[in-house]
């Protein structure tokens, strides 16, 4: 009974603007990639890495782990795919079947708390095929037609219903493989694209369930949010 996570860094990070992949961009003095490395394999819970690295960037990212001190399991780089669900099928293609659990985590989530990774694992391995950690919409969300400056609103959906989802997201192996291969042909194109690995099983009809999730771990995007996980790892957000 082992657990792998896939750590997906092979993005370009568009939205960031940066003149290198997201997962390599410095935070603190080290690189996201590195920083979500460190606090999976430190959750005490983890026994293997697969690393998703960009183009051309394979090397880098390898050696930037194989460096750290931290990196206490033995980790594979792959390259990644087109869209993000296609990174994580290529992760999965290179993850050993001894592993019966494996997480899917975001390096543009770089500061989770090791209790957050540990609670995903708990709950896969209390019998859930699939775990999600979420937090309750504080926002009030309207339902839009999309399009144009000004747009038509055609419902405010119950948010007590709704929960904001993050990584790492948990998953009996067989499932998720089951998952990639039923959804093999979205992950050509963000358009048809899942945007997490839950979309693709519950695409399956199985059940997906959340467990709580943790502001510590949110998604950067933007400078802005670069510029918050930066006050949260100086414990000042
Ligand atoms: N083809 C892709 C696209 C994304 N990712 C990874 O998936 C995570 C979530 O993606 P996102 O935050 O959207 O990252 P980017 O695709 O890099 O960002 P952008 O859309 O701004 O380019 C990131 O850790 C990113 O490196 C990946 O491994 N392979
Ligand atoms: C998987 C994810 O982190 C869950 O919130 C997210 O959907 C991936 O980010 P993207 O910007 O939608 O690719």
């Amino acid at each position: 009974m082992t657990t792998l996570a896939i750590l997906t860094a092979a993005g370009s990070g568009a939205r960031l603007g940066r003149d290198l992949p997201k997962a390599l961009v410095d935070l603190g003095g080290s690189p996201l990639v590195l920083h979500a490395a460190r606090r999976l394999v430190g959750s005490g819970v983890v026994d293997a890495l697969i690393v998703t690295a960009p183009d051309g960037l394979r090397d880098v990212v390898s050696d930037l782990l194989a460096a750290d001190d931290r990196i206490t399991v033995p980790v594979t780089v792959v390259g990644g795919g087109p869209t993000r669900q296609a990174s994580v099928a290529a992760g999965l293609e290179a993850a050993h079947a001894r592993h019966d659990v494996v997480l899917v985590h975001d390096a543009a989530r770089p500061l989770i708390p090791a209790d957050l990774v540990q609670r995903v694992v708990k709950a896969v391995r209390a019998g859930h095929g699939a775990v999600v950690p979420g937090l309750p919409v504080t926002d009030t969300v309207k339902q839009v037609t999309p399009g144009g400056d000004v747009e038509p609103v055609v419902a405010t959906p119950d948010r007590s219903v709704l929960r904001a989802v993050q990584t790492p997201q948990g998953f009996a192996r067989e499932l998720l493989v089951r998952a990639h291969e039923a959804g093999r042909e979205r992950a050509v194109s963000e358009d048809l694209a899942a945007t997490d690995d839950a979309g693709l099983v519950e695409a399956l009809g199985e059940p997906v369930h959340i467990v709580p999730g943790d502001a510590a771990a949110a998604k950067i995007t933007t400078e802005r949010d670069l510029r918050l996980a930066e006050l949260e790892l100086e414990g000042r957000a």
